[in-house]
């Protein structure tokens, strides 16, 4: 799968307040949008599959336009994961899973062996092989969202446009999908709300806040102090870790909270693996 260079420019919606957006993402580059709720991020990456048009301004794919493309042919390129996946299909997960073929057959078409092959390997890569024949209404949220990403990796997609793709997956499942879309080698936008995950999988973090893109760059350069602060109202700490991660300390104000036995406490941080560790004592 050769990954697409994606070029927005000056692109504008004014429901999700986004204006004059310019972003231009090189192929095989993996982009994590971030942003408080509500300031745009699910607007604009429906902007890029086409899902929504915007008011003004241009997405384009390898060079074309989106909107002068037939949806069909940007599906071809373009997968999607939407923060939710639906729960009341009676179609089982390999169906759903085969579906990812659709763009790439013809009206009745069927699968060949080789398209067989790559919904079951789909299936075996999302950990979902032994819920094969089971109905997508008795799946937990984190199976259906590794549904869904199957079905993603089936369509072949030279983008993948991930929103929220780990909202209901545990620390094991966010870290093996994040790999695997690192692993893929396609140009990726993933809009996130973790900020040491994203810092973690991501080549490159993008923040919108009230539709404007206040910060773009590397992990480090991005997740600042400053950041948690003038966007998120956060009082935080932000420490480099080994291999580039980052640990974000957050602080708490709780005027409410019963006193603790540990001065430390108050200070909480939140490491990339998942083990939450006292306060540290720092002011
Ligand atoms: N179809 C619509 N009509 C009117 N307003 C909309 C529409 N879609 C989104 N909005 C508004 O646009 C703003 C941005 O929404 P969007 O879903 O893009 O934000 P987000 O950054 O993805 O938020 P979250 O982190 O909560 O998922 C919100 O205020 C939302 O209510």
């Amino acid at each position: 799968m050769t990954p697409v260079a994606v070029e927005i420019d000056g692109l504008s919606w004014a429901p999700a307040g986004l204006a004059d957006i310019a972003l231009h993402v090189p192929p095989g580059q993996i982009v994590g949008l971030l942003g408080p709720n509500g300031s745009g991020k699910s607007s604009l990456l429906r902007c890029v599959y086409r899902s929504l048009r915007p008011d003004a301004g241009t997405v384009r794919i390898d060079g074309a336009d989106v909107w002068r493309t037939p949806a069909r042919a940007v599906a071809r390129q373009v997968a999607v994961l939407t923060q939710d996946a639906p729960a009341d299909l009676e179609n089982t997960v390999e169906q759903i899973v085969a579906l990812g073929r659709v763009p790439h057959q013809g009206p009745f078409g069927a699968l060949s062996p080789a398209e067989r092959r790559l919904v079951a390997d789909a299936m075996g890569r999302c950990g979902i092989a032994h819920l094969a024949h089971r109905s997508m209404t008795t799946l937990s949220g984190g199976e259906r969202q590794r549904v869904q990403l199957a079905r993603a990796l089936v369509q072949e997609p030279r983008l993948l446009v991930l929103d929220e793709p780990t909202n209901h997956l545990d620390l094991r499942h966010r870290v093996d999908l994040l790999r695997l879309v690192r692993g893929l080698g396609v140009t990726a936008l993933i809009a996130l709300h973790d900020l040491q995950l994203a810092a973690a999988a991501c080549h490159r973090l993008v923040v919108l806040d009230h539709g404007r893109i206040v910060a773009d760059g590397t992990p480090a350069d991005v997740v600042t102090v400053e950041l948690l602060r003038d966007v998120y109202h956060v009082d935080a700490s932000v420490a480099p870790g080994p291999g580039g991660l980052l640990t974000i300390a957050v602080r708490l104000h709780d005027r409410h909270a019963a006193p603790a036995a540990d001065s430390g406490r108050g200070h909480e941080h939140a490491s990339v693996d998942g083990r939450r560790q006292a306060g540290d004592g720092r002011p």
